[in-house]
Parts: structure tokens; C-alpha cells; sequence
């Protein structure tokens, strides 16, 4: 069994960790952090795991995670890279659900993360976990950077385009809409549900931090620098992303549905919709899937991508639990059969 560890085991991507991992058959939870649950048992907090889960939060010590194979980082921004070090150093590998880890170049992470990162000597060694593009290396890895949840829909919707090299990759376009959950479990006054219910807003939209990321990833894809627009937005709703994005066709389409079934043929967690499907969230809601549709309205030079995933699941714990599948050589699939809710 594989012992793991949870920092930040009372957020929603915490908690949906838990969900996942308690039906996980290789895994054996063993340390589940909280610094203000301390000592509550976890189905106190969540009685969805009660029988599933009996142990109790404990503070984030070293000395307690160490005791893990693998150690989850479900914190804020800022806060893994300042465990992992001595975590490495204990035999102990990590997988970071936050950004401390995402971005190549130390000096671009401190600009839009607004703090100086403590360990960029790791940067190198870190591997982006987005196994429909990195399987190989995150099955070595000692230290993943899991995928932000915008990253992870916008990028798998560009990549057959941006690989096939079909669209003008100085003039991308992502428009995004999240779900509250995504802005996580403390309380913002954005998110309440008298701000954010019946109603709908864009923000970000001169520069959110998921953009540096996007940017490096479409940049390895495209080999030159990619331009990129993105806009997240805010919907009344709890779980899931949905992403429409827009590529200017610098060459004849051909068969864009054939272009991304074939990319996607062997992934067990992208699902390429028929020709002329409008991918809804509730379709991945509680699930690992990200799933899409390609269309060329009336035949034009632009081809839209709709991409939708749930932010908690592919777009954060779903992922962080394939990428530990890879890393400790089990089926990708293990502990996340789980098909979307509907309705
Ligand atoms: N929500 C989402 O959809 C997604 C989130 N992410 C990223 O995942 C990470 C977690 O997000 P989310 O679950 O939403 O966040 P939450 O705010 O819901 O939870 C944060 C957790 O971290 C713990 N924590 C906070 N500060 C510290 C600290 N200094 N040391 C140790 N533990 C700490 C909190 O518990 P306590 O204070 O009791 O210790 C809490 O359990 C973030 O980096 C987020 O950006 C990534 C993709 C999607
Ligand atoms: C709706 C909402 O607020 N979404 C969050 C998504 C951030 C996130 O979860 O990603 P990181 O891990 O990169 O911080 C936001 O825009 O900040």
C-alpha cells in the first residue's frame, strides 16, 4: 500500500482528495494536515467519509509526513515549497496541487505570485503533471507540479491545433468560466452566494496568474512563443470549468474531428465529443474527465474548442491522483472510475 499524506486536508481540493483516495485500492491514508482542525477526526468535519476515513487532522510537521511515500500538497501558493525540500530530502515525493512549482523561471513565478520563491533550485527538477503531455517523465518524478484548473482545460483544447500547427499561435483566445469552488474554501466576500448567485462577471481580465502558465505550456507545444488572451470569468455555480477557445486557421482545416480523436485515442481521460456536441459541465461534475467538442462555424477561418472539466477533480485532485498512479507504476485509472453526475 502507498502511504500518503495531505497538507491542507480541510480545503475543497483537500477534501476531494479524500473522496478519491479513501475507495484509492493501493492506498493508505496516514497523514491528513489541518492547523486550525487539529486533532478533530476527519469525518467530524466530513461526514461523507465517516467509515471511509477514522483518523484525525493533525499540524503539518515534517517529522509526521515524512513517515509517507508520497505527500500531497493541497495549500495556498507559497506554501509547499517551503516543506519540500526536507520532504525530498526524507525519500518522501510530492505532488503540489498549487503553483509553487508550475512555472520554469523563478523571477516570472515571484512577479505574478508576488512572493520570492524559496527553493528554485527544484524548478528544473519539478515535472509539469499533465500526463496527456509528460507521462513519461511524472512517472520518475520526484516532485510534480499538478496543473492549475484553467491550464488544464485551455491546454488540452489548444494542443491538436497548436501541434498540427493549423492556428495563428500569436492570436489565441481563451474564455473561461469557473465554478466558486474554484476560488477555494476560505471566506471571500466574491463568493458568497448573495455576490455571486444570479449573476455573472468576468475578472482578471488584464492578467490572471494562470496565464504565464498556459503560455509556458502552448510555448513547449508550438516551439516559439505562443500570444494569448485569456479571460476567466465567475458563474453562480459550484463545480466546473468550461472553457471556449478561439484559433485563427493559417492553413487549410482538414478533418478536425479526425485531428482530435486521433490525438486523444489512447487518453482515458479526454473524451472527444461528436461533430456538432456542446459539452456541458454537470458531464464531468464528480469526475476525472475533460471533455470537448471542435467546431469551424459556418466553415470560416476560426476554429472554437469547448472544453470543460471539473475544476476540483481533472482541474486539480482528480489529476494529482493520475499523476500518483504514474508515479508509483499502477493503472492511470485506479480510484478514478467514476462517471460525471447527471443532473
Ligand atoms: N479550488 C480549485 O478548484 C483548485 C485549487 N487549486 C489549488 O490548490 C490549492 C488548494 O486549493 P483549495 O483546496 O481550493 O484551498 P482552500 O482554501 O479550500 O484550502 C486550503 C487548505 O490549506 C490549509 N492551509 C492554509 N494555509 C496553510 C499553511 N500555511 N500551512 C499548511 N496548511 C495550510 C488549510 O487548512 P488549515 O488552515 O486548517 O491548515 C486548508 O485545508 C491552492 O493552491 C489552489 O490554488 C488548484 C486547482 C483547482
Ligand atoms: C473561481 C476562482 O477564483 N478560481 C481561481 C482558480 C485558481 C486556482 O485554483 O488555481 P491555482 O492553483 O493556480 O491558484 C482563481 O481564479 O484564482
Amino acid at each position: 500500500m502507498i502511504k500518503v499524506g495531505i497538507v491542507g486536508g480541510t480545503g475543497y481540493t483537500g477534501v476531494e482528495l479524500l473522496r478519491l483516495l479513501a475507495l484509492h485500492p493501493e492506498v493508505e491514508l496516514t497523514a491528513i494536515t489541518s492547523r486550525s482542525e487539529a486533532g478533530l477526526a476527519v469525518s467530524a468535519l466530513y461526514p461523507n467519509l465517516r467509515g471511509h476515513v477514522d483518523i484525525a487532522f493533525t499540524e503539518p510537521s515534517t517529522q509526521v509526513l515524512s513517515a509517507c511515500d508520497v505527500v500531497f500538497f493541497a495549500t495556498p501558493n507559497g506554501i509547499a515549497m517551503q516543506q519540500v525540500p526536507e520532504l525530498l530530502a526524507a525519500g518522501v515525493r510530492v505532488i503540489d496541487l498549487a503553483a509553487d512549482f508550475r512555472i520554469q523561471d523563478a523571477q516570472e513565478w515571484s512577479r505574478w505570485y508576488g512572493v520570492t520563491h524559496s527553493c528554485p533550485e527544484l524548478l528544473a527538477e519539478a515535472v509539469y503533471g499533465l500526463p496527456e503531455v509528460n507521462r513519461e517523465a511524472i512517472k520518475n518524478a520526484r516532485l510534480v507540479a499538478n496543473p492549475g484548473c484553467y491550464p488544464t482545460a485551455v491546454q488540452l483544447g489548444f494542443l491538436p491545433l497548436i501541434k498540427a500547427g493549423l492556428i495563428d499561435a500569436d492570436t489565441l483566445i481563451a474564455d473561461a468560466k469557473s465554478g466558486a469552488s474554484g476560488a477555494g474554501r476560505k471566506a471571500e466576500i466574491g463568493t458568497l452566494m448573495a455576490e455571486a448567485g444570479e449573476s455573472f462577471k468576468a475578472y482578471g481580465s488584464g492578467g490572471h496568474r494562470h496565464l504565464p502558465e498556459i503560455k509556458q505550456g502552448l510555448t513547449d507545444a508550438a516551439g516559439a512563443p505562443v500570444g494569448l488572451t485569456f479571460v476567466p470569468h465567475l458563474l453562480p455555480m459550484i463545480r466546473g470549468i468550461h472553457a471556449t477557445l478561439y484559433g485563427r486557421l493559417i492553413k487549410p482545416a482538414g478533418d478536425l474531428q479526425a485531428l482530435f480523436e486521433a490525438a486523444y485515442a489512447n487518453e482515458p481521460f479526454v473524451d472527444v465529443m461528436p461533430a456538432g456536441s456542446h459539452p456541458e459541465t454537470r458531464s464531468v461534475r464528480g469526475g476525472n474527465m475533460c471533455r470537448m467538442a471542435v467546431v469551424q462555424p459556418q466553415g470560416g477561418d476560426t476554429v472554437v474548442v469547448l472544453s470543460v472539466i471539473d475544476n476540483l477533480v481533472k482541474g486539480a485532485a482528480g489529476q494529482a491522483v493520475q499523476n500518483m498512479n504514474l508515479m508509483f507504476g499502477l493503472d492511470e485509472r485506479a480510484g478514478l472510475s467514476i462517471i460525471g453526475l447527471l443532473p
